[in-house]
């Protein structure tokens, strides 16, 4: 493993062509090849972007204390997740309309991430349908719910995505609207209008029968119709619980009480996630959460973290703090904007990368022993 990671470092100098390797540097790659409202919405947070700041500073509040000379040679990044091995402890978290930053969109992600084994959770909103994405890549699949106020539609798309092989099912509790997003209405600028949104909702039976008639802008208008579902509540959670057979997860948790909630309803896991700073602004940081939450449901489910991971030593302070696994967002979609299927592989590979030297150099040679490693604030 060590020479692994020499191997990376020097292939990253060793290279003809320079591609961006920190967050900033990403993120203004990404800034050249979109247009400003594209980027504008995948940059963005709600509000003031009080949230999208603290997601990251909370991170860089917290220091590792590590430990040195315990022989980390036999590193092992492995986690089981419902059952499954996968080999690092890193997910892609759903992000919708991803044709805003490449062409090839789900596809180009899903085939990068199959490279790793690593699990893609595909959006609801995705710009390439459920089956689409599964017959292009064989990789590890999970599919992200946005309820249907038709709920019959939810169903639907549940069954699509277990009869297509995707392994659990993620539903988003804190997106049952939309937050205020003022650089969007800056650059009146709505993907979800301009149809990048629309391929799981076009392709399923149910929701077209629902509409009266199926020209594009009546397929929008019905996902308009049905992403806004401020009446989703606990009832909804145990009825889909009933209507699955795969592991189903909640993502959007922050509060304690609502995981215990979240148990109590059968869940199968939590994603905590304030949807990077995109929805209530003013809202706790997820790695501040974190800790409560998951001592709240004491070990009963896997608790998942997104939002604010930017790199490899967040990854450690995440899993130390008792996450079974985190989620990617932000910069594999820039990843993709500069450079496609290539561009999410380069960010994959050194957020792998740099993940296995922080966990190494923490003194800890196994996830499973990672949350005894010490985390302070200072
Ligand atoms: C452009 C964009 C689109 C997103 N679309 C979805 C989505 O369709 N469903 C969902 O549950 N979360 C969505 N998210 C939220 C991500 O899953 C994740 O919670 C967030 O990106 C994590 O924060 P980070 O990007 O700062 O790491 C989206 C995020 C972005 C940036
Ligand atoms: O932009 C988002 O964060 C998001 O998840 C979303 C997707 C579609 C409609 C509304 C919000």
């Amino acid at each position: 493993m060590s020479t692994a990671n020499v191997d990376a470092i020097l292939q990253n100098i060793g290279s003809e062509e320079y591609f961006p390797i920190s967050y900033e540097e990403l993120e203004q790659g990404a800034k050249q090849k979109m247009s400003a409202g594209a980027f504008g919405y995948v940059r963005s947070g709600a509000g003031g972007e009080e949230t999208l700041r603290k997601n990251e500073d909370s991170f860089k509040k917290l220091s590792i204390v590590p430990r040195v000379l315990s022989d980390v040679a036999g590193l092992d990044t492995s986690i089981n997740l419902f059952g499954r091995i996968y080999p690092h402890p890193l997910l892609l978290a759903p992000v919708g309309m991803l044709k805003m930053a490449d062409e090839q969109a789900d596809l180009a992600v899903a085939k990068a991430a199959a490279e790793h084994q690593i699990p893609v959770v595909l959006s609801t909103v995705a710009s390439y349908s459920m089956e689409e994405v599964a017959a292009a890549a064989k990789g590890p699949k999970w599919f992200q719910l946005y309820w249907s106020n038709n709920e019959e539609v939810s169903f639907s798309m549940v069954k699509r995505a277990e009869e297509a092989g995707y392994e659990a099912i993620v539903l988003t509790v804190d997106t049952v609207m939309m937050g205020w997003r003022q650089e969007d209405m800056r650059n009146r600028f709505s993907p979800l209008k301009l149809g990048y949104g629309k391929a799981n909702y076009e392709t399923d039976p149910v929701f077209l029968n629902s509409l009266g008639s199926q020209d594009s802008d009546s397929i929008i208008q019905g996902i308009l119709d049905n992403i806004h579902h401020p009446g989703l509540n606990w009832k909804h959670v145990a009825e889909l619980k009933k209507r699955t057979s795969l592991p189903l997860l909640l993502k959007g948790i922050l509060h304690p009480e609502d995981a215990k909630l979240a148990v109590a309803n059968g869940i199968d896991g939590l994603i905590v996630s304030n949807h990077g700073g995109r929805q209530l602004d003013g809202v706790i940081s997820a790695i501040d959460a974190l800790p409560h939450v998951v001592e709240s449901v004491n070990g009963s489910v896997p608790v998942l973290i997104d939002s604010g991971i930017r790199r490899g030593s967040d990854v450690v302070k995440a899993l130390a703090l008792g996450a079974a696994a985190v989620l990617i967002g932000r910069p594999f979609v820039y990843g993709l904007a500069v450079g496609g299927q290539n561009g999410v592989e380069k960010v994959l590979e050194n957020f792998i990368q740099e993940t296995k030297v922080s966990i190494s150099l923490s003194g800890v040679s196994s996830i499973k022993d990672l949350p005894s490693l010490k985390i302070v604030r200072a």
